[in-house]
């Protein structure tokens, strides 16, 4: 993990989109497609709003969420509504986009409430994409990344090495279950980067290097992740 700081958080924006830009156009000199994961929260908005105008072969990337939080898709809450809205405009119209989505619907019989089929097909879906060229994370305070949340049941089979590319959390306190891409899928990717901002972001990044992977999920992802942090 190497902690890079900038002077504010639109310098931060544009810097870091201009790296991601060019990782995406290395990726495409050396390869036909490239595959980006990005998150939601209130943090990556003007990182997709600089990057939307890069200059790149956008038809040959496929974006996808790192994690999704189970509501319609043109919901406030929903990390799709907000990458259509600031990543997926401008030359990055052009880019493809795989949604993560489960029925609205809960399945009925033997696996009512499990979505294994659901989950599968996603994981299906999300499996060609892999290793990921670029990762974008954002994180908690609590050092959740993606919806890999402290204390959420299930979480060690999402961190585990064999853990399926998706899975459904429950995290407790949220206001409704998430899809999220698992550990081995973060960690795999080529290029990893974290955007944080403020203080106790940047606590838990230092704290994080003495706690477990199931305490600060962060830590899941630290190998060679380049933490990009803005006051
Ligand atoms: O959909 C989500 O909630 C995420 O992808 C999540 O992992 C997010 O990146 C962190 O919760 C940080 O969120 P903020 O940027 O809003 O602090």
């Amino acid at each position: 993990m190497k902690l890079i700081e900038y002077p504010d958080r639109d310098m931060l924006a544009i810097d870091l989109a201009n790296q991601i830009a060019g990782e995406l156009n290395a990726t495409l000199l050396s390869q036909d497609r490239a595959s980006m994961a990005v998150p939601g929260g209130t943090t990556p908005g003007a990182v997709f709003d600089a990057l939307c105008a890069a200059p790149l072969e956008w038809d040959k990337v496929t974006i996808l969420p790192t994690d999704e939080r189970c509501v319609p898709a043109d919901h406030p809450r929903s990390n799709e509504r907000l990458i259509r809205e600031h990543l997926l405009v401008d030359r990055a119209a052009m880019a493809q986009f795989l949604p993560l989505r489960i029925p609205d619907e809960e399945p009925a019989g033997e696996h009512a409430g499990d979505y294994v089929v659901e989950l599968a097909q996603l994981s299906a879906a999300v499996e060609p994409l892999l290793p990921l060229s670029i990762l974008l994370l954002g994180m908690g305070e609590d050092g959740h990344v993606a919806s890999l949340f402290p204390g959420t049941p299930g979480l060690a089979e999402a961190l585990a090495d064999d853990a399926p590319p998706i899975a459904a959390m429950a995290p407790p306190g949220q206001p409704e279950r998430r899809l999220t891409l698992t550990a081995p899928v973060l960690e795999g990717a080529l290029k990893k980067h974290l955007v944080i901002y403020g203080a106790q972001k940047r606590a838990m990044i230092e704290r994080a290097g003495r706690l477990s992977d199931t305490e600060a999920p962060v830590r899941a992802v630290f190998a060679d992740m380049k933490v990009h942090w803005a006051e």
